[in-house]
């Protein structure tokens, strides 16, 4: 239910049209073996009669209308799934757009893009799968009415051995359901392994026990995946001979039990028998359709259970609809009493920045320092928004920034972090004129490289260096009231280097943006207006820190 559930709960499915189509292609295909059943057995009178056209019409008439009603119920199924899948696709996308960040650390990639892709792609295969079910269903619901019909007793003992086939499934339900979960845990493993070989493509290759180690993990978890899937097969397979047996054991007891309980005419079995072998078609389709659709299930349950995980703590998740307002001016943050402490796992030292209590003021420019991991970048996080605080509020030109106003106020940061991603096409960057994308293009010393064309850089191969020129770039388009640089100039030579403290940070405060760098570049220390210094999450003037000794 949970598959129907999940498709079902965005589009309106027209279950009539569907009932109905399916009741009719169901009803044909039974009609087809009565007409042939009554054929064979009344032959030679509908010879003698000259019936035989009359008969053949009706059997063509009857296949015609099962076509055509199958295929537009087929049809019809795909491009409801379709739409539904669609529709979860984009939902999703924006699950993690609207998520927090620290949500989205808990989580991972990988396992965002296996639901994503593998996962959704497995309940759009079963697509035509529920039609093919839906349809065998009706198929021995009118099959089981025509043998009971012509024997009660038949139908009574069909009807047991079809509810032992189905308690069998019932009963192994629970293992399947583990051995599935464990293989989707695995897959996860394989494709971080996977974004390990590929994203650290260059140190896999100079390193042959590192790639020896990473070759070993993934061989590893690709055997989990392969023992839990084939387990899983092996369950189905076991199944699927139990139900066949089970299924000829039915049709054995036309003929060997049924004569026994009851006092039937010959014509009656061989009626019944034909019946049931009938039922070969549709009940293989439900047994063979059994393990597409408990992966499609259990597919439907992790995307479920990824959604409700990217949801939870996210208050704005429920109120998309409130967009954020951009703010392109204040005149002061404060951080009163800010803390934030990373989930570590049980055992590690906790970490924590805070509480920290601060001023800046439109047009300064702030430098921080600090030893690695003393906290920096958390910070950077706690003042842009970027994680929701635990302790303390940000207050926005003296009142309190809410959860819900986070998406406006995180509007006033643009930056360059330290792990940026350059995005090719300027999404959400609207510049009125081409020429100040060539002044500054130039200004960067990057048009003999780069052009920007319909909003998008003409390339983005380039070196470290020069791709964080065009990260800068784009947030100096974007002109947000607040710039972020993580280590901006850390890959830059020592001319370009220079150029960015002595003429692009004076540039942008000229404009009156407000600068937040993150730098280690003690040569420029003198220029910036505030100087502050991170040490073990807690944030200090930089000469307080001078005065006391403190350790950089
Ligand atoms: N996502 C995370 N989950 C758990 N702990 C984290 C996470 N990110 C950082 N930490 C921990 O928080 C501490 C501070 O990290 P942070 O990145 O803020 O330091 P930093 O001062 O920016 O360091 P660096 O100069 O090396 O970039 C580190 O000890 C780190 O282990």
């Amino acid at each position: 239910m949970v598959l129907y559930d999940l498709i079902s709960r965005n589009i309106k499915i027209k279950r009539r049209t569907f009932v109905a189509l399916g009741c009719i292609s169901g009803l044909a295909n039974a009609l087809v073996l009565a007409l042939i059943n009554n054929v064979a057995e009344n032959i030679s009178d509908i010879n003698r009669e000259n019936h035989i056209l009359y008969y053949l019409a009706l059997f063509s008439l009857t296949i015609a209308i099962y076509g055509l009603t199958q295929q537009r119920l087929m049809t019809k199924a795909a491009r409801t799934v379709e739409r539904a899948i669609a529709g979860l696709r984009v939902e999703l996308f924006e699950c993690v757009r609207y998520t927090e960040l620290s949500t989205l650390e808990k989580i991972g990639k990988e396992r965002i893009f296996n639901t994503l892709s593998k996962e959704l792609q497995t309940i759009s295969q079963s697509a035509q799968l529920f039609v093919i079910i839906g349809q065998s269903i009706t198929l021995v619901f009118f099959t089981s009415l025509y043998i009971a019909y012509h024997s009660f007793v038949a139908f009574l003992v069909i009807s047991v051995l079809i509810m032992l086939g189905a308690s069998i499934h019932r009963l192994r339900a629970n293992e399947i359901q583990k051995n599935m979960q464990l293989s989707f845990e695995s897959e996860n493993m394989l494709i971080q392994r996977l974004s390990d070989l590929l994203d650290g493509f260059k140190e896999v290759k100079l390193s042959v026990p590192r790639a020896d180690d990473l070759e070993q993990e993934f061989i590893a978890d690709s055997t989990r995946a392969r023992k839990a899937k084939t387990t899983t097969q092996t369950l189905f397979a076991t199944d699927f001979v139990l139900s066949q047996i089970t299924f000829f054991a039915a049709t054995g007891a036309m003929v060997f039990l049924v004569p026994m309980l009851s006092n039937v005419y010959t014509e009656v079995v061989i009626k019944v028998t034909t019946a049931s072998l009938f039922l070969i078609g549709p009940i293989t389709s439900i047994v063979g359709g059994i393990p597409i659709y408990t992966t499609a299930t259990e597919a439907a349950n992790n995307v479920l259970a990824l959604e409700n995980e990217l949801k939870q703590a996210t208050q704005r998740g429920k109120n998309k609809e409130a967009r954020a307002t951009d703010i392109r001016t204040f005149e002061e943050i404060r951080l009163e009493g800010a803390y934030y402490q990373h989930n570590r796992p049980a055992g590690d030292r906790p970490f924590f920045v805070g509480p920290v209590d601060l001023s800046i003021k439109p047009g300064q420019i702030t430098f921080i320092t600090g030893g690695n991991g003393s906290g920096k970048t958390t910070f950077i996080r706690m003042l842009t928004g970027l994680y929701e605080l635990q302790g303390g509020q940000i207050m926005l030109n003296g009142h309190g920034v809410s959860s819900a106003e986070l998406d406006s106020y995180r509007s006033l940061f643009t930056a360059v972090f330290s792990d940026f991603h350059l995005f090719k096409q300027l999404y959400g960057i609207r510049v009125s004129s081409q020429q100040e994308i060539d002044d500054w293009l130039v200004f960067l010393e990057m048009n003999n490289k780069v052009s920007v064309e319909n909003s998008e850089f003409s390339t983005t191969d380039l070196s470290t260096g020069q791709r964080k020129r065009l990260a800068l770039l784009s947030t100096i388009l974007e002109n947000r009231p607040v710039y972020i640089f993580d280590e901006w100039a850390a890959d830059q030579d020592p001319i370009f280097r220079r150029k960015f403290y002595e003429q692009v940070l004076p540039k942008l405060k000229a404009r009156g943006n407000t600068v937040i760098a993150i730098t280690h570049d003690d040569a420029y220390f003198h220029l910036a207006d505030v100087h502050l210094k991170m040490v073990e999450g807690q944030l200090m003037e930089h000469h307080t820190v001078e005065n006391e000794g403190a350790p950089s």
